[in-house]
């Protein structure tokens, strides 16, 4: 018997999870996908088609960069646009092949919630013992071994980064082997789920984003317009959460005065023909020397984020280019300076009482001699996609007055049940504009995986070494999913409030941290301290034409921003 009848044999026997009761779209009922049409009976009877028959475009030349971009982030980012994504999918339905053509593999798009189940795979368990060392055993594991549920794909390895690069000079200090890094972030991820731990950085979170807020209010120029600095605040805002975090220690990208812009400092506005040219912070316009090391942290990470130097691009995987090189100079300096910041936040950690904000660091310890690359890379993991969904969150509310005033009301509502004495009440309304930011704006068009041996999915026969892009910045906003899906709407993920609801979606529709993403437990909260902070003085308008999407890294708003920051009423 050949290869796909066994696995048609094998197909046949799974029982396929059904969609939920409460799901409002059937995706055999209502799809417009070919590869959803007819009925599903016929389709378990038949023999599974070739994968050459999955509808997709040609391999055109102009497509050729798809082979090495990629979406995953982590210590390694790779993107694909979400126009590209969105337009595959219009024109070839919910399951698109990139046919091999000039690149090493093939790709297949999987736009359809199913179908991704069907596709995934439980990350590899985790080493035990690496668990063990970070996470307590009894620590409930992380929610995507219930979720995902073939075991046919993992997520791919490339090597030949300049990050790859840079940690392998340095085996001393960079001493993680293989698959260790892996079972590091499913244990972190799984303390970062843990309430009780997140609860040590509440008070934290709160001080960053009052004074966050703070520098907002100095950028405010001519009629409240906050000048062009607002993007490089918030990667301040991000790197010192993020620092309080990783290093349980106040880093300070966040002191001193804001860049107030006057008509010899200001950077004069892009035009369409500087797309390309990286953007400026006011960080670049001043000397190395005269930088405190949290400033030089922000510019590094700027620099990291603005040269694509996470990025697999055809100039960053070539070691002649000066891409390459520029790329391993910027990540010597944020690992010096990662060296710094994690000496300071061992210091005094064994003496006396343990600091709140030192939980994470000290359950870390036991990683010994793989901190300080575990802490570097979270750090550079973590903060373009962090200030960039912060920057979205920001674009959104500015849209809408509605809801920024129930946030506000939800805030003072807060305010006073403390000074009653009523303790510190949960916040839903601004967790939930936190989450629909990340469904409207996902800082990646999906995750990417890659099949380890042949499987079925859809009825077609997929084979082994396809790179397979799980779509979900695509599915997080589809009307077969969602009611209303291109609209800004809290309510749904509050569970009051039912018409809309989230709960009604397929449950792997918005996947914005993907399936791995460690810190898929503490972005919201660092997000929702920001906006409860903001709205608690400011109300948001934006006063011009809808920005530029563009996907660098990860998927950014472009300048220029027309916000306006307000004093509330
Ligand atoms: C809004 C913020 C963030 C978003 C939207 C986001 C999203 C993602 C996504 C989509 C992935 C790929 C997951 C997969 O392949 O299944 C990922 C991986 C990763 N993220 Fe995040 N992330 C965010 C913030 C952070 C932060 C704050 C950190 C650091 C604490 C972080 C650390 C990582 C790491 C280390 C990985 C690689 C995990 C692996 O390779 O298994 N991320 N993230």
């Amino acid at each position: 018997m050949t290869r796909s009848n066994n696995l048609f044999r094998q197909y046949q026997l799974i029982t396929r999870p059904s969609r939920r009761q409460i799901s409002s779209s059937s995706s055999d009922r209502t799809s417009t996908s070919p590869q959803r049409r007819g009925p599903a009976v016929d389709r378990r009877l038949a023999e599974p088609r070739r994968f050459s028959d999955i509808p997709g475009p040609m391999a055109l030349p102009m497509m050729r960069h798809s082979a090495h971009i990629l979406p995953r982030i982590g210590s390694f980012h790779h993107v694909v646009g979400l126009g590209l994504l969105d337009s595959l999918r219009t024109r070839y339905g919910d399951l698109v092949r990139l046919a091999k053509g000039s690149r090493t593999r093939p790709v297949l798009y999987v736009f359809d919630p199913e179908m991704m189940r069907e596709s995934c795979h439980p990350m590899n368990l985790p080493t035990l013992s690496l668990i063990h060392l970070v996470a307590s055993p009894t620590m409930n594991l992380p929610r995507c071994l219930q979720v995902y549920d073939s075991s046919a794909t993992a997520p791919p390895h490339w090597e030949g980064s300049p990050l790859s690069q840079q940690r392998k000079t340095n085996p001393n200090r960079c001493p993680i082997q293989g698959d260790e890094s892996k079972a590091i972030w499913a244990a972190l991820r799984a303390l970062l789920l843990d309430g009780s731990l997140l609860k040590n950085y509440e008070k934290a979170f709160d001080d960053i984003a009052t004074d966050a807020t703070r520098r907002l209010e100095e950028l405010r120029h001519a009629e409240n317009a906050l000048n062009e600095e607002i993007e490089t605040e918030l990667y301040r805002w991000a790197l010192e959460s993020l620092g309080v975090l990783v290093f349980g220690t106040r880093l300070g990208c966040l002191d001193g005065p804001a860049h107030v812009p006057t008509d010899e400092n200001r950077t004069p506005e892009q035009t369409s023909l500087d797309d390309d040219a990286p953007a400026q912070c006011s960080l670049t316009k001043r000397s190395l020397s005269g930088l405190t090391a949290a400033e030089r942290l922000v510019r590094a990470s700027r620099d990291v984020a603005s040269g694509g130097c996470l990025v697999r691009s055809e100039l960053t995987l070539r070691p002649d280019t000066d891409t390459f090189n520029e790329a391993l100079k910027a990540f010597d300096t944020h690992f010096s300076l990662m060296e710094h910041f994690l000496k300071q936040g061992l210091e005094g950690i064994d003496s006396g009482e343990l600091a709140p904000e030192k939980s994470l660091l000290d359950k870390l310890r036991p990683l010994k001699n793989r901190l300080l690359p575990v802490t570097a890379d979270m750090m550079l993991a973590g903060v373009d996609p962090l200030a960039q969904s912060a920057l979205g969150m920001l674009y959104h509310l500015s849209l809408h007055a509605a809801q920024q005033q129930r946030a506000h009301d939800e805030v003072s509502w807060a305010a006073a049940s403390r000074s009653a004495g009523a303790g510190c009440p949960e916040l839903p309304y601004l967790a939930g504009v936190a989450r629909e930011a990340l469904r409207l704006h996902p800082a990646t068009g999906g995750v990417v995986r890659r099949s380890r041996e042949e499987f079925v999915v859809a009825d077609y026969v997929v084979p082994a070494g396809v790179d397979i892009v799980l779509a979900h910045g695509v599915t997080s906003k589809c009307d077969k999913e969602w009611g209303r899906p291109k609209a800004f709407i809290p309510e749904r993920w509050c569970s009051d409030w039912q018409p809309l609801s989230a709960s009604r979606a397929h449950p792997l529709a918005s996947m914005p941290f993907g399936e791995s993403c460690p810190a898929e437990g503490v972005v919201g909260k660092m997000l929702a301290s920001l906006a409860t902070r903001i709205l608690d003085k400011y109300r948001l308008e934006w006063h011009g034409p809808p920005p530029n999407l563009v996907t660098a890294g990860v998927n950014k708003i472009q300048q220029p921003f027309y916000f306006v920051l307000k004093n509330a009423a």
